[in-house]
């Protein structure tokens, strides 16, 4: 039997992937609630729909091979059409978390070059503040502890990520730091500040990025748009 979220997280998907037109790049987002679309994707173009794809990590790269979706490198467009990604945190202005799942800079880059980036939650994702999600901060492993120190005086108490007894590394060789900043009132001065830090490469901060969320929410699903 499928739970609550797992359904809400599906219809989401299920939502998203109607916005998908042939001839399109297409973004495909990293985590539980992306996989969804990927599959719901795979099915599509096993029925015809025509699209080239850019994974935003190597298990997204691998479930796209499995299902026969079509890839294109990165390298070689200059923007993608659409993309569907999943977040850990969203608020009213469609600010968002992200990077629990350690693919952070990957999907930053790929949402940057996105003319339309949806992204898919469910219900339990909404919140008034962003904050209570601990911030993922993408750092060279030479960096890490100069950016514990760093984030220190931002008022961010910050752990490297670990992966039973060793460090957690993402797909472009580098650590996770999750930082616990508090509710973060404001997110736009939070990025800029980090932005500023030697020796991060990304951070989970996805400021004015989203067109749209689609929420999952109990049978039904909600649309969020960015004015
Ligand atoms: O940012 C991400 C991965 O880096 C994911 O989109 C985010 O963690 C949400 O994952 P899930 O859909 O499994 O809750």
């Amino acid at each position: 039997m499928i739970n609550s979220i797992e359904k809400e997280k599906e219809l989401a998907a299920k939502e998203a992937i109607k916005f998908i037109n042939n001839n399109q790049i297409v973004g495909l987002g990293t985590g539980s609630t992306a996989a969804y679309a990927i599959k719901g994707i795979g099915e599509l173009v096993k029925n015809g729909l025509k699209i080239k794809a850019i994974p935003t990590s190597n298990r997204t790269k691998e479930m796209a091979i499995l299902l026969n979706i079509p890839l294109i490198d990165i390298n070689t467009i200059d923007s993608i059409d659409v993309s569907i990604d999943g977040a850990d945190e969203f608020d009213s202005k469609l600010n968002l978390i992200k990077g629990g799942g350690g693919a952070l800079l990957r999907e930053k880059i790929v949402a940057s070059l996105t003319k339309e980036l949806i992204i898919i939650v469910d219900s339990t994702k909404k919140v008034d503040t962003l904050g209570k999600f601990k911030l993922p901060i993408e750092v060279i492993p030479f960096a890490s502890n100069y950016v514990l120190k760093k984030v220190q005086f931002l008022n961010g108490e910050g752990k490297i990520r670990m992966l039973g007894d060793t460090e957690f590394i993402t797909d472009e060789g580098n650590y996770i730091i999750d930082v616990d900043f508090g509710l973060i009132s404001d997110p736009i001065y939070l990025s800029s500040k980090l932005n500023e830090i030697e020796g991060i490469v990304s951070h989970g901060l996805f400021i004015k990025l989203a067109r749209k969320v689609i929420m999952g929410n109990n049978d039904t699903t909600i649309s969020f748009e960015s004015k």
